[in-house]
């Protein structure tokens, strides 16, 4: 559906994507997991056409007018506009003409209220992440292409973002590609994942594959945490209710079972991950 072969592309003498392929399947959500400067916004921009690649190629299979949608960096909407007139203007720029109703209906389709008319700069962040999505799904493309969108979410706006995303994929039968730099948050909504670093994919694989391969620090907050010998073997640090601890992804159920057997009452588990030792390791 979405074919990239050996896309290349340099901005002067920074290389930004170094012979970058990957093919994704129709109604598959993946993601590129990267740091800051890695290529993904250079890789999106070819992808919608804002800018050429020095090199290699792509193609999107679609037979739709419009075959990909696409939020690059923020989704570009009027602040000073409503929903409703921010859905109307870009859908007149894409040749549309949006009845009252379907503009309804294009609202009510990412979940956003259909009785808001103030202006969307009074939206959260959250809100007009929604909009956006909105606007690059009118004249239903077969593409969507998210460029860090959890950026700046809270939890739960996360949330919400990653059930809409799994939602629209599957209703729509959409092939979306996500940019993140959190592991956490692409690891729940892709089914693939590519890991970029410094214009290269450096390796890729199911979600599943990539987190059984690597080993995480978690960090475990209860109480007789010190009293526990399987966190002592396992060389942990702890303090008074918070323990460090690296162990690999399938361990993770195991490690808790056996620290409950030790009496130990667990509050919390939290993977904190370094992308560097992810990097490392798959
Ligand atoms: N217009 C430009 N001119 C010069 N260098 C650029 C330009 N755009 C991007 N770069 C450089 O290309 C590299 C890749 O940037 P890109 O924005 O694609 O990465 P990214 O993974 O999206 O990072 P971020 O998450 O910080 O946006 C970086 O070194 C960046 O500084």
């Amino acid at each position: 559906m979405i074919k990239a072969d050996s896309l290349s592309k340099s901005y002067g003498n920074v290389r930004a994507l170094h012979k970058v392929s990957f093919n994704i399947a129709k109604g598959e959500i993946s993601g590129i997991l990267g740091p800051n400067g890695a290529g993904k916004t250079t890789l999106f921009k070819i992808l919608t056409g804002l800018i050429t690649p020095d090199s290699g190629s792509f193609s999107i299979t679609s037979d739709k007018q419009k075959k990909i949608g696409a939020i690059i960096e923020n989704p570009a909407l009027y602040e000073y506009l409503s929903a409703h007139k921010n859905l109307q203007v870009l859908a007149k720029m894409q040749g549309l003409k949006l009845s009252k109703d379907q503009v309804n209906e294009q609202l009510t389709l990412v979940g956003l209220p259909t009785n808001r008319h103030d202006p969307v700069r009074n939206f959260s962040l959250g809100m007009k992440q929604r909009l956006g999505i909105a606007t690059a799904l009118l004249n239903n493309p077969d593409a969507l292409i998210l460029d860090e969108p959890f950026l700046g979410l809270d939890p739960l706006g996360m949330q919400k973002l990653r059930e809409l995303i799994i939602r629209l994929a599957k209703e729509r039968n959409l092939s979306v590609l996500v940019s993140s730099h959190q592991l956490e948050e692409l690891s729940k909504v892709c089914q693939n994942l590519y890991l970029m670093q410094n214009g290269e994919i450096t390796s890729s694989g199911s979600t599943q594959e990539i987190l059984s391969k690597a080993a995480f620090q978690y960090r475990i907050l209860g109480i007789n945490l010190s009293q526990s010998e399987t966190l002592k073997t396992l060389k942990a640090t702890i303090t008074s209710n918070t323990a460090w601890v690296t162990v690999a992804r399938n361990d993770v159920s195991a490690l808790i079972q056996q620290l409950v057997n030790e009496g130990v009452e667990i509050l919390e588990v939290q993977p904190e991950t370094n992308l560097n030792e992810l990097y490392a390791q798959v």
